[in-house]
């Protein structure tokens, strides 16, 4: 362990006593020192118990850790997801004007021909010039799952205010429950279906695509004409029947879950238009030129990641919670697992060895206020501390609606407000004294109306929701996973924990046919075939 981590550890003991409202109290800037902002967008950490002094030390750590060194190894087109042999250049897609050399070749032609390409599809699909063979598409079922699903699913709700397309659909589980609830209500003669996939492999997607192309035939005559795929593979692409002038193909150093820049995005495209979706690329390139540019200290990727590597790895708090104030951002939280568990979920380092830390923690988290109402209870009383990612908008998008944005905010900032300040003994007494209790049941009463606080929070505040600012917010959390990778000196492009449960799902379908027998199966794996076949 660095001797950064040690001296993290012994400060946040020395410190742990001292109460986040302390800090406010001796330092009157201090929202301002802790804080950070590109543009419009600002992040405030100043509620945490992050100090001058720990946050000197994390950002030494950074140093120590080659952050910056790594970050232009990134872009540069280096292979630095070397399990895979892979370089990473997700940021290339929402770059078209830079040049960046890959095995010695500049790969931004192909990057902005794609992406020319993808554009005039998706004005082709919404104005009309490209129909299905029952007049234009009015429906739009992108069929995918992970990072070829949660991308486009996540944006097309948040940018609802821009969708003046054909209505877009998201199909991912290989429950034939979505697909079926999907397809009753559309015309196959009026649906493009998309099938997003990289390595158009995942059983799950090829599953779903057989079944809508199996629906599409029963009333169209050339079903495949009414596909499109995004995919790395030209050859299954092919095989599947997709003509090759509505394939959209990608490089393998665009990782699944950092795909939705480029084509994975087509569904998105088509939904609000290319013009919007160049706005949500520009978002994403201001992140990166900031990530680039800014110092570590006012650099808000590495400040969001440093903020992080201090709750889980210094603190111990095992988890955090994403709370955006913004309706439209629902699906944002489930996104962000992906992005974030799927990315630094390891157990170990680049060279092999075990990590010295915890690696990432859990992210979970819903829309407020509806969270409030739900599970807000465990976060301001329940015995381990959560620390919370607000994110809010000053300006919604229904202006007859001022008043709802008013209360949406007001809560938002009270939650942050409230769990900072807690409430003491001595006011629930107060209160409960007030309410006409006494003696040792005022006591009992007032116990149960405390509120530690102390409890820590960040809060991410924009104008509003638009295009550009969805492409800032998700490439600062891509660049976040990317540091808290490089501090903890694992590769957050690779994703092997996923392969094991896949080659055993294989497996289990012939046994659950009665095709071939659970010999050698674990009691607990016998049993539930046993009853899966003897109910099914
Ligand atoms: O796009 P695909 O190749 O179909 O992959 C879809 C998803 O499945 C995999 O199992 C990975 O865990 C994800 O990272 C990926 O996004």
């Amino acid at each position: 362990m660095s001797e950064y981590w040690q001296k993290l550890k012994a400060h946040r003991a020395a410190t742990m006593d001292t109460r986040i409202k302390a800090l406010f109290d001796a330092d009157p800037g201090r929202a301002g020192t802790f804080s950070a902002s590109l543009g419009e967008m600002l992040f405030d950490y100043s509620k945490t118990s992050i100090d001058a002094e720990a946050m000197a030390l994390l950002i030494a750590l950074a140093q120590d850790r080659g952050v910056a060194e790594r970050r232009e190894a990134m872009f540069a087109g280096e292979k630095i997801n070397d399990t895979e042999g892979r370089a990473v250049l997700h940021t290339a897609l929402r770059n078209p004007d830079a040049s960046v050399i890959v095995d010695g070749e500049d790969v931004m032609p192909e990057v902005r021909a794609t992406l020319e390409r993808c554009c005039a599809f998706a004005e082709q699909v919404r104005s009309g010039a490209y129909q299905g063979q029952g007049g234009a598409i009015t429906d739009v079922v992108n069929i995918g799952i992970g990072g070829s699903d949660l991308g486009p699913a996540m944006a097309a709700i948040a940018l609802s205010p821009w969708a003046d397309g054909p209505r877009l659909h998201f199909v991912s589980n290989v429950d034939g429950a979505q697909i079926a609830e999907t397809l009753a209500g559309l015309d196959p003669e009026t649906t493009l279906v998309i099938v997003s996939s990289k390595t158009f492999t995942t059983i799950e997607t090829m599953t779903n695509a057989e079944t809508a192309k199996a629906w599409m035939a029963q009333k169209v005559a050339d079903p495949a004409a009414q596909f499109a795929a995004v995919s790395t593979s030209a050859e299954r692409t092919a095989a599947f029947g997709i003509d090759a002038s509505r394939v959209f193909g990608f490089a393998d150093w665009v990782g699944g879950r950092y795909s939705m820049w480029g084509p994975i995005g087509l569904s998105l495209m088509i939904g609000i238009g290319a013009e919007d979706f160049r706005a949500f690329l520009k978002g994403g390139a201001e992140m990166d030129a900031h990530f680039r540019a800014a110092p570590l200290a006012e650099n808000l990727p590495v400040l969001l990641a440093l903020v992080g590597i201090w709750h889980h790895q210094v603190c111990g708090y095992p988890s955090r919670a994403v709370l955006p104030y913004d309706q439209r951002l629902s699906r944002l939280p489930a996104y962000l697992q992906q992005l974030e568990m799927e990315s630094n979920g390891k157990s170990v380092r680049m060279d092999g060895t075990a990590p010295a830390t915890v690696t990432g923690p859990i992210v979970w988290g819903e829309p407020g206020t509806n969270g409030q109402h739900a599970f807000y209870q465990l976060i301001h009383q329940g015995t381990g501390v959560v620390p919370c990612e607000f994110m809010v908008a000053a300006k919604g998008h229904e202006p007859e609606l001022a008043h709802h944005h008013r209360l949406l905010i007001g809560n938002c900032l009270a939650q942050a407000e409230a769990l900072l300040l807690g409430r003491s003994m001595e006011s629930a007494r107060a209160l409960m004294e007030k309410a006409g209790f006494e003696g040792a049941e005022l006591e009992r009463q007032a116990a149960h109306r405390v509120f530690p606080g102390n409890r820590p929070s960040t809060m991410l505040a924009y104008p509003q929701l638009t295009p550009e600012m969805l492409g800032r917010i998700i490439a600062l959390y891509e660049h976040r996973v990317f540091v808290e990778g490089v501090i903890l000196g694992i590769n957050s492009f690779d994703q092997w924990g996923v392969e094991l449960g896949k080659e055993l799902a294989s497996a289990m379908g012939p046994i659950l046919e009665g095709k071939a027998d659970g010999a050698g199966k674990d009691g607990s794996t016998a049993q539930l075939v046993a009853f899966m076949r003897s109910h099914g």
